[in-house]
């Protein structure tokens, strides 16, 4: 691993928008190359936490620590990867991942750029798509690209809006399989928004519940990597996390 995450530290984080206040009070720390999960019922602040970490939103109050800086805006080694992969129409699949370099280096040389993304997409398990459009991608190999785009700049913290929202079960699972590969051999830190609460599990090292603002639950998930979404432990911490949700109906 080249270990290359970044500590993360939220201080009484507050998000209002207008009257409503979407986060209240927030504290939360992740340990260098930490994979965190964050679920929630829909509206309970999940995305706009995420873009708060992007610095693609300002906090009302509070802070928000990247290793010893706070964000104030985007920084070239934080990437974000949406539910929609977001590819430009008009570049080829290989021309889409130099985007995600940041501009001073998509000034070096063209050769060694292009021969940098053809390798982030032979990770990515998409070696030959190089000059396809996006138009002809399948939905799946349209995220790998999303994928390989946010990956090729090595960044520090990668955050997940729900990326695989979109995707039927098996491309998810392949999904999976290939964060985790793509994380282990990073080392990035990781922020994972998703509904899905067998896959925030089967991913993440914690899974923090948010629920009105807050943090309602934050369980460390202490199983062997790789696991099934249906082994015993999974589908235990996960009735324990849809039983919280459930209570406070
Ligand atoms: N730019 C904005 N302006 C005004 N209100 C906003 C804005 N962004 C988010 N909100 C409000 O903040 C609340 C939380 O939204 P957010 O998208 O963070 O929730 P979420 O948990 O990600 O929901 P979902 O699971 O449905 O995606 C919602 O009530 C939403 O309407």
């Amino acid at each position: 691993m080249s270990n290359q995450g970044i500590h993360i530290q939220v201080s009484e984080l507050n998000k209002s928008f207008g009257t409503e206040q979407v986060l209240t009070d927030l504290d939360l720390t992740a340990k260098q190359g930490e994979f965190i999960s964050i679920v929630g019922r829909s509206g309970c602040g999940k995305s706009t936490f995420l873009r708060l970490l992007a610095g693609l939103e300002k906090p009302t109050t509070g802070e928000i620590l990247i290793g010893d800086e706070k964000i104030v805006g985007i920084r070239n080694e934080v990437r974000v990867m949406f539910q929609e992969a977001r590819l430009l129409p008009w570049l080829t699949v290989l021309e889409n991942v130099v985007v995600g370099l940041s501009k001073t280096k998509q000034k070096k040389d063209k050769k060694e750029l292009r021969a940098l993304a053809a390798e982030m997409l032979e990770q990515v398990g998409l070696k030959g798509k190089e000059n396809e459009w996006p138009s002809v991608l399948s939905g799946g190999q349209k995220q790998r690209v999303a994928l390989a785009r946010a990956l090729i700049s090595k960044p520090k913290l990668l955050l997940l809006d729900e990326p695989l929202g979109a995707l039927d079960a098996f491309t998810r699972l392949e999904m999976h399989q290939l964060i985790q590969k793509l994380w282990k051999e990073q080392g990035f830190t990781a922020f994972l928004v998703t509904h899905d609460v067998s896959e925030a599990i089967a991913l993440a090292d914690r899974v923090v519940l948010l629920e009105r603002g807050n943090i309602a639950m934050d369980l460390t998930v202490p199983m062997e990597r790789p696991r099934g979404r249906d082994d015993h432990d999974v589908t235990e911490l996960e009735q324990k996390v849809i039983d919280r949700v459930m209570q406070k109906t």
